[in-house]
């Protein structure tokens, strides 16, 4: 026998007889644990390179369209609570004083101002730009924008008056449109600034009574995808906020003309406190998120309609990779309970009108 032949015997005998293998379980387990690692290592070095820097609102002039009441006045309340100016925007000028008392209780140094602005943000550009401008003068540069000034309408398409298309698209779209224009020049000089936009989870998708709401929220998201592009580079960051059903004055008037199957399939997602909304969506605009939504529902409706939406961290972007499939089959028995309540709700519907008949 040469000497070749007895090593290569003895590397037969030690792969075969001896119990290396036993180990196998081990050595993969180390490998997985090792990318692992490597993975998460990864992902903290290379997450602030793409998150921007958080806003400091304690000094920050915030200017908040619909101040006056709802959504809108609770956060202009969370950002007072964090130190910041206020410009409140609306029309009815008592509203607005009812609400900077309220805003002003939530002081946290004797420095802080509340002003008050009463216009109509959805109707005259020229004058929108304006009051802007004052505002600027007296505050010092927008640092933040909430466009929260808007209202709801429900109604089954037909019945909606045709005037009623145009001034949804006006106040929810054009009323968030001419805020952001007038104060983005001076937000680019600064290179920086947060716009934040309040569409709705009816933004999202479009749902029964909608015809007329659904579409100006809808708009706002292609607006500020747009506007995102245009401004990353100047260190402004734009954010959509998408709220459930949210316990104010707003709802409760929208309540009195709810057609049954809207208020059924919004109950879905049930109904928030403004405060709770109002604490989210600031975090959020201060972190630069793009995307800010309230609840599990908002969670996953947002995560699945994600489409080619900015992504402000690592992390998000594989959140949205690895639930897209499971969210969008918990969808498909979400989309058919909403079918089954429109269809019941018709039958119903025709029942009472055919004995009605009868009578
Ligand atoms: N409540 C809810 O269930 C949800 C609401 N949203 C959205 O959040 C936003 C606020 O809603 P909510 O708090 O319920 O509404 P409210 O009706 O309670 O408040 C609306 C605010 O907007 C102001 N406003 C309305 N129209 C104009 C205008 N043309 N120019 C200037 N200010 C205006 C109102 O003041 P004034 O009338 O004096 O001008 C008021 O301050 C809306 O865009 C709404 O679509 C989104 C999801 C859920
Ligand atoms: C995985 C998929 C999950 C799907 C969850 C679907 C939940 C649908 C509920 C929709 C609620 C619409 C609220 C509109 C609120 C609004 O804007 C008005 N009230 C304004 O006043």
């Amino acid at each position: 026998m040469s000497s070749e032949e007895g090593l290569s015997s003895t590397i037969t005998d030690w792969l075969f007889f001896s119990s290396w293998w036993l180990l196998l379980p081990f050595i993969m387990l180390l490998v997985v644990v090792a990318f692992v690692v490597a993975f998460v290592l990864l992902l903290y070095m290379i997450s602030p390179l793409i998150s921007p820097k958080p806003l400091k609102l304690n000094g920050a002039h915030v200017v908040v369209t619909g101040g006056s009441s709802g959504i809108g006045k609770s956060i202009a309340m969370e950002c007072y609570r964090q130190g910041a100016f206020i410009t409140l925007v609306a029309r009815d000028e008592s509203k607005l004083v009812q609400a900077k008392k309220e805003v002003e209780k939530c002081a946290i140094n004797d420095k802080q101002v509340v002003l008050c602005i009463s216009v109509d943000v959805s109707k005259d550009y020229g004058q929108v730009e304006s009051v802007i401008k004052q505002c600027q003068e007296k505050l010092g540069p927008v640092d933040m924008l909430v466009n929260c000034a808007g209202m709801s309408f429900s109604g089954k398409f037909e019945e909606v008056e045709v005037e009623r298309f145009r001034s949804m698209m006006e106040v929810n779209y054009l009323g968030s449109v001419y805020p952001t224009r007038a104060v983005i020049t001076t937000m680019k000089e600064r290179r920086m600034g947060r716009i934040m936009f309040i569409s709705s989870q009816a933004g999202q998708i479009g749902l029964f009574g909608y015809t007329a709401y659904s579409p100006s929220k809808f708009a706002l998201r292609g607006l500020a995808e747009s506007l995102q592009m245009e401004m990353k580079p100047y260190n402004i960051y734009v954010t959509v906020a998408y709220p459930p059903d949210t316990d104010t004055p707003g709802l409760a008037e929208e309540n009195r003309t709810k057609p049954l199957e809207t208020r059924l399939i919004s109950e879905t997602s049930g109904v928030t406190q403004p405060e709770q909304v109002a604490k989210i969506v600031v975090k959020d605009a201060v972190q630069g998120n793009f995307n800010s939504s309230v609840g599990p529902d908002g969670y996953m409706l947002s995560a699945l309609t994600c489409g080619m939406s900015p992504v402000t961290s690592i992390t998000e972007g594989l959140q949205q990779i690895v639930t897209m499939g499971l969210f969008r089959t918990i969808a498909l028995f979400y989309l058919g309970s909403f079918d089954s309540i429109v269809r019941r709700c018709m039958i119903q519907r025709e029942q009472a009108k055919a004995a009605d008949k009868r009578e």
